[in-house]
């Protein structure tokens, strides 16, 4: 068999730019994404699409309609298919056993029964989302339990490693290509089927080949090995700021250890994203349920972390602020999770603000490309608040961060935006109240320039001499700690 049509079923933000990718690289295949939304269907046949991703507009228009194809016709698309990538959404569980940790494999069972009910011939099943370990195991069961006669199905493990805000760079020049198979001569064959529509564009020695659970558990530990690395540098900038260190110096002392490396080493407010508490706490689940509690605790406390630091961020601007934001403006910089995107799941601003409103501060939110409505439903949701009203009162978006600062006490970076790091800061002060603060939560301002002007400045993992802040304040530091 040669692969000639692939049905994705989910297109979010791995199903859309994966399959746009694919659809661009291999002009001998014909693509089709489908999903049970018609509003992110309608979206991706639209000049606006569903999701912001440097360079996908680009693809997506040379393909739409060409080789990709949009739509929410999910059994025309699964009997066309050679091939069936599963990428559907694997929340972390809201409801009944496992709550709160295990993943909800409800989507991707729903994915596996509609298959066996509409396949017809022979089809290579891969399973994209990030999944349990064994979870190929159910997929199967489901599969050959429903299977009509003259219909066979070999399931694969294909985890995707792509980040948000660089997806497209990823997809085109990945680390690597993980294909997990069943080890058998039909196993062997459809993972040889997936490596050469890779081999389109990637060298065969990024293509590794493990047997279907090392796959599944290699995309679980690889995402919490990069959580690890964050929580680690985030808890040695707590130590920086009770010490005087400085935590990007003492990063990139690390870093330049062959043996670490330097990346991932950017202390922050906190990480955020679909996928690192999510992964990480089906990871401590399975850990649990496998009754390894040592290993469970030891990932557990990577989240722990990571709570922490969202929090003690929150409690110093506050601190600083006199121990009061109540009724005082802050205008917030970002509320994406990561820049160069307009994703907001998990995002740490949802976290600091949630924290700073519950304080009764009033919050000027500005964020490039984040929508008003994505804002208003993340602050209001039941996750958050338990007084959606009062939210709603407290909150005020703006499409210009020059208005947002007008009258505010302080300035809050939650996500590193570049454009952020352009702005005429002595014109923001001119219009805000004094003092006035700043508080960057990412670490990409120049915080001597500001402490110059006048703005008091705290950073995560440093703190200001009081010598330098004393210059800035002209001797009037009395207030601030
Ligand atoms: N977002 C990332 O950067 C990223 C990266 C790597 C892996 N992953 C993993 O990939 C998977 C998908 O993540 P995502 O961010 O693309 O999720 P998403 O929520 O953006 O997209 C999932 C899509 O699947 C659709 N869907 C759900 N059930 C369906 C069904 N039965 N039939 C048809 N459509 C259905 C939803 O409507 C949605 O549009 C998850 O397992 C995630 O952990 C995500
Ligand atoms: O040094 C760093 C690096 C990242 N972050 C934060 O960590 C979070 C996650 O960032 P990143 O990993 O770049 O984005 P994601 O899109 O969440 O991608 C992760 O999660 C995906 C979903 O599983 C995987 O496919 C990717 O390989 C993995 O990097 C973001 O809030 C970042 O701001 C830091 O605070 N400091």
């Amino acid at each position: 068999m040669v692969v000639k049509n692939i049905c994705c079923i989910g297109a979010g933000y791995v199903g859309g730019p994966t399959c746009s990718v694919i659809a661009w690289k291999c002009p001998d295949i014909r693509v089709h994404v489908v999903d049970k939304s018609e509003l992110r269907i309608k979206q991706w046949n639209s000049e606006k699409l569903p999701i912001y991703e440097p360079g996908l507009e680009d693809v997506v228009k040379e393909c739409r309609g060409r080789n990709l194809f949009f739509s929410n016709d999910i059994e025309m698309a699964i009997k066309e298919a050679d091939l069936i990538f599963i990428s559907v959404n694997t929340p972390t569980k809201t409801y009944g056993i496992g709550k709160g940790r295990a993943a909800d494999l409800k989507h991707i069972e729903m994915c596996a029964r509609k298959i066996a009910e509409v396949a017809e011939g022979n089809k290579i099943v891969v399973e994209k989302s990030t999944v349990p370990v064994r979870a190929a195991e159910s997929i199967t069961h489901i599969l050959s339990a429903n299977t009509r006669p003259g219909v066979s199905f070999q399931v694969l493990s294909n985890p995707e490693f792509l980040a948000e805000g660089t997806a497209v760079e990823n997809l085109l020049h990945p680390d690597r290509v993980l294909i997990g198979g069943e080890e058998s001569v039909e196993g062997d064959e459809a993972v040889a089927q997936l490596t050469w529509i890779y081999n389109h564009w990637v060298p065969t020695e990024k293509i590794i080949t493990t047997s279907t659970w090392s796959s599944e558990l290699s995309k679980l530990a690889s995402n919490a090995f990069l959580a690890q690395r964050v929580s680690s540098i985030n808890a040695i900038s707590a130590l920086c700021e009770a010490t005087g260190a400085d935590v990007s110096q003492v990063a990139v002392a690390v870093g330049k250890d062959s043996r670490i490396g330097s990346k991932f080493l950017q202390a922050s407010v906190g990480f955020g994203g679909s996928c690192f508490q999510k992964d990480l706490l089906n990871l401590v689940y399975i850990a649990e349920c496998l009754n390894l509690p040592e290993v469970a605790m030891y990932w557990q406390q990577v989240t722990d972390m990571n709570e922490y630091q969202r929090t003690r961020f929150a409690k110093r601007i506050v601190e600083c602020l006199f121990n009061t934001v109540t009724d005082k403006t802050l205008a917030v910089f970002g509320f994406a999770f990561k820049k160069n995107t307009g994703d907001t799941r998990e995002s740490p601003a949802i976290y600091v603000c949630s924290h700073l409103l519950e304080e009764s501060a009033r919050l000027n939110i500005y964020d490039p490309k984040v929508e008003c409505k994505q804002i208003e439903h993340d602050l209001t949701s039941a996750a958050v608040t338990s007084d959606p009203e009062r939210v709603q009162q407290l909150i005020n978006i703006y499409s210009d961060p020059y208005e947002a600062v007008k009258d505010a006490h302080a300035i809050v970076v939650l996500t590193e935006w570049d454009e952020f790091i352009s702005y005429d800061y002595r014109k923001m002060l001119s219009v805000m109240k004094k003092p006035a603060f700043i508080f960057d939560g990412r670490k990409i301002l120049d915080h001597e320039a500001l402490i110059k002007i006048g703005f008091h400045t705290e950073t995560i993992g440093k703190r200001f001499s009081r010598n330098t802040l004393l210059r800035a304040s002209g001797g009037d530091i009395k207030m601030m700690h």
